[in-house]
């Protein structure tokens, strides 16, 4: 800090202040700093009197030297400079509680200036005020306000001086959340769009390997269902016992539709007349009488596992599939004899 107020003492001092005298420099000072504040103000001094003819001297080279000065400080404190407001409101809360909490980050700031560190932590902040109060506190004040100056001159029109401050702070924030929210959008919007169209393509491959048979007029599912929905037509088959019969695996054998019998089935433990359905199956008479007389589960489930097995022949029902030693189950055979 001591060589930055030196150098900004020997700013106004080399080229214009040897001629004038250096007690004035106090006052110089305050009057430089109003030049440096109004770049423009060259041709101003001219036009006024010793006053601003030194500040014209001194202010070519307050901006040379306020730059360097600068530099200097903006190595090594520039970067802390920009996290010090925010940290410092957080530290003005916090200091108050304890210091060692905030160790980490008092680590850089506290080595350069105990005595001063509170105004030091402040400068940047009260800095922006102080400027224009008071000289000599402006020896460490300078040194704050030549950063955000030299930030605005580049800026000063507006764009880099707003900028500067937002590309720190703001900036970050708002492309994030903006580039966030529209990739998430679009990738969203995508995957529902894709996840839709899904399902035509395996319809599409269905149909190429498609086994379906043409139905004869009036065996359609919708006939089926008209039929299936009237009890009366005894889809079960004539001539049975009332309720649901005892089925054995040999009984089963024997109704596989041949010799003026109904083709019977079993699915999941229970036996059904599958003789009604056949001129309804899309997949053909003789694939569903593959399954006449035993057990239809196995092909059933490779074809066409999604058809509702029950739903189709719930009124096809015979019975339930028992063990070959149920006596009843003999019972209800010679029964139907
Ligand atoms: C041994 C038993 C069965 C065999 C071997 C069989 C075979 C087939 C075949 C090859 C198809 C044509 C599939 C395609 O589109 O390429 C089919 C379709 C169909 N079968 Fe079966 N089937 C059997 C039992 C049944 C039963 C018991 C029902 C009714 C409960 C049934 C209802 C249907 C239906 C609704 C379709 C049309 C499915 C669709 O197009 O999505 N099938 N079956």
């Amino acid at each position: 800090h001591l060589p930055n107020p030196e150098t900004s003492s020997s700013l106004p001092t080399p080229p214009d202040s040897k001629s004038d005298p250096p007690p004035a420099s106090p006052d110089k000072l305050q009057p430089n700093n109003e030049n440096p504040a109004t770049p423009p103000s060259e041709k101003i001094p001219r036009d006024s009197p010793q006053n601003t003819p030194k500040a014209l001297a001194s202010n070519p080279p307050p901006p040379i030297l306020a730059v360097p000065t600068l530099n200097l400080e903006e190595p090594i404190e520039t970067p802390p400079v920009a996290i010090r407001p925010a940290e410092q409101s957080m530290n003005g809360s916090t200091p108050q509680v304890a210091s060692t909490s905030t160790s980490t980050s008092r680590n850089e700031s506290t080595p350069d200036v105990k005595s001063g560190g509170l105004n030091p932590t402040s400068q940047s902040t009260p800095s922006l005020s102080q400027p224009p109060t008071a000289p000599k506190t402006s020896s460490l004040m300078p040194p704050p306000p030549p950063p955000i100056s030299r930030l605005q001159p580049n800026p000063q029109p507006r764009p880099s001086g707003g900028l500067a401050p937002p590309r720190v702070s703001s900036s970050p924030r708002t492309p994030l959340s903006s580039a966030a929210s529209a990739r998430l959008a679009p990738s969203g919007s995508t995957g529902l769009s894709t996840s839709t169209l899904a399902p035509t393509p395996l319809s599409l491959k269905k149909n190429s390997s498609s086994k379906r048979v043409i139905l004869e007029p009036g065996y359609s599912p919708l006939d089926w269902a008209a039929l299936a929905g009237n009890p009366k037509n005894q889809l079960r088959g004539v001539g049975l016992p009332p309720g649901l019969l005892r089925v054995t695996p040999s009984m089963l054998k024997t109704q596989n539709g041949r010799k003026g019998r109904d083709a019977w089935t079993s699915y999941q433990g229970k036996v059904y007349n599958i003789s009604p359905y056949l001129p309804y199956h899309p997949g053909g008479k003789g694939e569903l009488l593959r399954g006449a007389g035993k057990d239809s589960g196995k092909l059933f489930q490779e074809i066409h596992p999604w058809v509702n097995w029950d739903g189709i022949l719930g009124e096809c029902m015979v019975g339930i599939l028992v063990s070959e030693n149920d006596v009843q189950a003999e019972n209800a055979l010679d029964a139907m004899d």
